[in-house]
C-alpha cells in the first residue's frame, strides 16, 4: 500500500506543473489548498455514505479518490509519505510501550494557567490504550 501511495505521490509531484486544462492535479494546484481540502472532504463523505450503504465496491473506488486527493494535499502542504509512515511507526512503538506500562491511569499535571487550559487536554497515549482495554 505504501509503495502505491509513494508512486502516486511522485506522479502528483510530476503533474503539478502540467497544463491545468488537461491535468486535474495541475488544476488542483492552480486552485490552491482550499480547493484541495474541499475535494478531500467531499471524497471522505462519499466513502462514509457508500460504507453506510454497504456498497463495498463504491467504498473501494471512493477510497482511491480519497487517497489521491489526500496525496495532492500532502504535496501542497510539503508533507511526504515517509513523514506520515514515521509518525505511524512512532505511534505503533508508543502503543507497544503502553502495553508494558502500569495499568493505573497516568496522573496528568494540573493545568497551571488559563492559556494552557484553553488548549485541548493532553491525553497520554497510554491512557487511551488503557481506556480501550476497559
Ligand atoms: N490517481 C489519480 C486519481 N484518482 C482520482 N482522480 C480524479 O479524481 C476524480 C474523483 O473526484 P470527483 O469524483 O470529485 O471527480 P468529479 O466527479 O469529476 O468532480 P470534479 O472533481 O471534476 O468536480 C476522478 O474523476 C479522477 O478524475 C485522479 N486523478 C489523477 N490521478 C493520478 O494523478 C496523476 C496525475 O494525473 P493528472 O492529474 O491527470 O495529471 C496520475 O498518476 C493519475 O493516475
Amino acid at each position: 500500500m505504501s509503495d502505491s501511495l509513494e508512486r502516486l505521490y511522485l506522479a502528483v509531484l510530476a503533474a503539478r506543473d502540467l497544463d491545468p486544462a488537461t491535468s486535474r492535479t495541475a488544476r488542483l494546484f492552480q486552485r490552491g489548498p482550499s480547493k484541495m481540502a474541499k475535494k478531500l472532504a467531499e471524497e471522505a463523505i462519499e466513502v462514509v455514505i457508500d460504507a453506510v450503504n454497504g456498497d463495498s465496491e463504491a467504498v473501494i473506488r471512493e477510497s482511491a479518490d480519497l487517497l489521491y486527493n489526500l496525496t495532492v494535499l500532502w504535496a501542497s502542504a510539503g508533507v511526504r509519505p515517509e513523514d506520515v509512515w514515521r509518525e505511524m511507526t512512532r505511534r505503533e512503538d508508543m502503543l507497544g510501550i503502553a502495553e508494558k506500562l502500569p495499568k493505573s491511569p497516568m496522573k496528568l499535571p494540573k493545568v497551571a494557567s488559563p492559556r494552557v487550559a484553553a488548549r485541548r487536554p493532553i491525553v497520554a497515549l497510554e491512557s487511551r490504550a488503557a481506556r480501550k482495554r476497559h
